[in-house]
């Protein structure tokens, strides 16, 4: 089964992740962008480059996603492992889209999510750490050009529409809660999605 974490930058996916590797010790632990890959390198050059062309960013980080998929996602799930990763392919639909809003694209989401459908595998569910996105860009540092509150406001919206498309795969915790309550409601929303498959 493929659980994925989703949010805005400071939502505190990172902080969750890695508090899940103490409770879940069997499942497998994975993230994107990759931290152990080539691919993964080029993403981070990019995500420091506020000249990156935003269509060449969205394709380095969808074949760091390619990569992911076929070294470390698909074998660990046909193991039969729980695999859960902090961010996917929700984060192209929700970042790409609005770094591709003002672009030559009519509709950049539904363009990102067609470049997915024919190769990814989707997740089984997600759970979405919903910030708004002053705390975000605050937790955050405002470091690098995704983390800005006006920017990540378009991501939030984003979210928003894959949540409403798809309401069946999402489970929403609130964000803004201190940290142990947060992790508290994921562990409690995870044991039920075990519990249900
Ligand atoms: N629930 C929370 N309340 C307040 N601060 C938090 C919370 N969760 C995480 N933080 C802090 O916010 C910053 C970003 O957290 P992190 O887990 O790295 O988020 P993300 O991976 O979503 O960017 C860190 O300094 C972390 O300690
Ligand atoms: C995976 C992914 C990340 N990103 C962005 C979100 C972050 O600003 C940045 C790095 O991701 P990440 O290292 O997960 O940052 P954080 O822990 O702060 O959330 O890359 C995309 O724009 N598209 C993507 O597909």
């Amino acid at each position: 089964m493929l659980v994925t974490l989703e949010g805005l930058d400071g939502s505190g996916k990172t902080t969750v992740w890695e508090a899940l590797q103490d409770v879940y010790s069997d499942a497998v632990f994975t993230r994107e962008p990759t931290s152990d890959s080539w691919y993964g390198e080029a993403v981070n050059r990019a995500i420091g480059d506020d000249d990156a062309d935003p269509l060449a960013t969205l394709f380095l980080f969808t074949a760091d996603h390619a990569d992911h998929l076929s070294r470390v996602v698909r074998p660990a799930l046909a193991e039969g492992n729980l695999v859960i990763s902090d961010r996917y392919s929700d984060s192209r639909f929700a970042y790409q889209a609005a770094s591709l809003r003002d672009s030559d694209l009519a509709r950049p989401m539904e363009y990102i999510m067609g470049i997915h459908a024919a190769f990814s595998r989707p997740p089984d569910k997600t759970i979405y750490l919903d910030v708004d996105p002053e705390t975000a860009a605050a937790r955050s540092g405002a470091t690098n050009k995704f983390e800005q509150a006006a920017y990540l406001a378009d991501v939030r919206a984003n979210y928003e529409r894959l949540i409403d498309s798809e309401p069946e795969r999402f489970v929403r915790i609130d964000a803004t809660q201190p940290p142990e309550d947060v992790l508290g409601a994921v562990e409690t929303a995870l044991a039920e999605i075990l519990d249900a498959n």
